[in-house]
């Protein structure tokens, strides 16, 4: 058995695990040991990486031998059946009072039982979300680790250490208790997926509207990510865009086969604003955009249903005006799809006993992250002015940017709509808006229908009382007993 000389361990040692393996290694006083189911990984990293200084284990016995105490282990392994393995791999060979933290992508609901499960043998489990990808997880990533607090004690030194730095602040904070970590990650994620759809819109849009080449529109990217969309995102879209398949001469961005891929992550954070009864419309339609997309056999057969009668080009003069609305576009439903996930965040951490403070998730999302982007410092501004602020989008800042777009985004969903192009994710975030701005909804009409088929029952706006109509009697209105469902 190896001498217990690491003070922290990683087990998987795929892309994320190497890399926050190599991250931990080059902060001053880390000692690493490194575990991999197969060991061909952790030679190959043994390999490659000799300043590392890594401590090898071929087995969990030996792994947690290497480890001094309190043992410390960050598990980056496939989320699922995965992480439970080696949870109860680990559980095996490690103490009461030692950590287990898993920096996969876990649903927060399996966290939550695995912090359960693992506390009763007296070890801390902690669910913490890592976000930034390959690069992020080598340089920096932005962490979200839930667990107890005296986890917190022993790991926020050492998750502070690798973390992002943004405005020279480390990119993570103990966000809450048990699956809290994972359920914001969850979230960020769900928010990746709208930004990333939105951005597809706009690219679609210009290039169908305007004919402009892959490389002119990786020009309007970069231009905007000098303004208010500064992101990542639309900073690697750029990149994307620019690329030239080596093979064909082609942009590569017309090569690769347009059907998206999807872990589930973002599939998580629909299906649980559903249960929580948020409608995070933006983000919903991302999902599904993605879905559409690798349906080929019924896009196939649909490719013949027609579409608008007259092909849609945008005039030479009017074509600045137009990128420029669509810019506005993006950013106003960008500022939807962040606003329907901290209602989210809002409802999770009501309904699991959270204190999660949205005002610090936005300041930990400003590095590391795949959605790292300007406005972030706008959102920690929004909740540090109004703790209790009912949606993010009523902020001053957010509702004045809103007031210099949405007739821009009006003009863009219309014209997409005439055109026959695509913009679920533009188009139900202004629905949203407009829902959300609206005195009357017409779920007063579905009230009454539902009242009229199944004695629902409705309330009024001039009294206070549950009523319902005697539909299929003499039609007067009668008090109901109870309150209206
Ligand atoms: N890739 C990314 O950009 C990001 C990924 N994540 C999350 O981080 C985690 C790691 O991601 P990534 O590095 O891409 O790796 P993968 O999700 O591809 O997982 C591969 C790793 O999991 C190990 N593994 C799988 N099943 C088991 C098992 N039953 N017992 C032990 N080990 C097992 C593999 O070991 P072996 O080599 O033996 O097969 C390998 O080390 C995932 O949860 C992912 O969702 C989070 C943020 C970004
Ligand atoms: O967590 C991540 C980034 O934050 C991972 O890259 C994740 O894989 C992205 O989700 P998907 O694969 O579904 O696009």
């Amino acid at each position: 058995m190896p001498e217990a000389t690491a003070n922290i361990g990683v087990v998987g040692l795929a892309v994320m695990g190497s890399n926050l393996a190599r991250n931990l290694a080059s902060r001053e006083g880390n000692t690493v040991s490194i575990f991999n189911r197969s060991y061909e990984k952790t030679q190959t990293l043994l390999d490659e990486h000799p300043e590392a200084e890594f401590v090898p284990a071929s087995t969990y016995a030996e792994f947690a031998a290497s480890l001094t105490t309190p043992r410390t282990a960050i598990i980056m392994v496939q989320a699922g059946q995965g992480t439970d393995a080696v949870i109860n791999a680990l559980t095996e060979v490690f103490e009461p009072g030692d950590i287990i933290v898993d920096g996969g992508n876990a649903l927060f609901t399996d966290t939550i039982r695995r912090e359960k499960a693992v506390r009763e043998t007296g070890i801390n489990f902690v669910g913490a979300g890592i976000s930034g990808g390959e690069e992020g997880a080598l340089n920096g990533p932005s962490i979200m680790p839930g667990g107890s607090d005296e986890s917190w004690v022993t790991l926020g030194p050492i998750l502070k250490s690798i973390a992002a730095i943004a405005e020279g602040e480390p990119c993570v904070t103990h966000v809450g208790h048990d699956g809290a970590g994972h359920f914001v990650k969850m979230v960020h994620n769900g928010i990746e997926y709208a930004d990333m759809q939105l951005i597809g819109e706009a690219y679609d849009l210009i290039r169908r509207g305007t004919g402009k080449s892959p490389a002119e529109i990786a020009d309007i990217f970069s231009e905007w990510n000098r303004g208010e969309l500064e992101s990542y995102l639309i900073e690697i879209t750029a990149e994307v865009l620019r690329q030239v398949d080596a093979e064909t001469g082609a942009p590569l961005v017309d090569v690769i086969l347009d059907q998206a891929g999807a872990k589930g992550t973002g599939a998580w954070t629909v299906q649980t604003a559903l249960d929580l009864g948020i409608p995070v419309s933006g983000i919903a339609e991302a999902v599904f955009a993605r879905s559409l997309s690798s349906k080929p056999a019924q896009r196939a057969a649909a490719s013949d249903l027609p579409g608008p009668s007259e092909a849609w080009t945008v005039a030479d003069a009017d074509k600045d005006a137009f990128v420029e609305d669509v810019r506005r576009a993006l950013y106003a439903s960008k500022i939807v799809a962040y606003s329907q996930g901290f209602d989210e965040i809002v409802a999770g951490a009501e309904q699991y006993d959270w204190d999660i403070k949205k005002g610090d998730i936005a300041a930990i999302w400003r590095g590391g992250c795949i959605i790292r982007a300007r406005f972030l410092n706008r959102i920690t501004e929004a909740y540090a002015a109004d703790p209790g602020l009912v949606a993010l989008l009523t902020a001053p800042y957010f509702a004045e940017a809103l007031t210099g777009t949405q007739e821009a985004w009006r003009r863009v969903v219309v014209v997409a709509a005439q055109a026959g192009i695509p913009s679920p994710a533009f188009s139900s975030s202004l629905a949203y808006y407009d829902g959300l701005r609206a005195d009357r909804l017409p779920a007063a009409l579905i009230q009454g229908q539902r009242d009229f088929f199944g004695a629902h029952t409705y309330k009024r706006v001039d009294k206070d009382g549950t009523f319902h109509t005697l539909w299929s009697g003499d039609r007067t209105e009668i008090e109901s007993a109870g309150s209206s469902h």
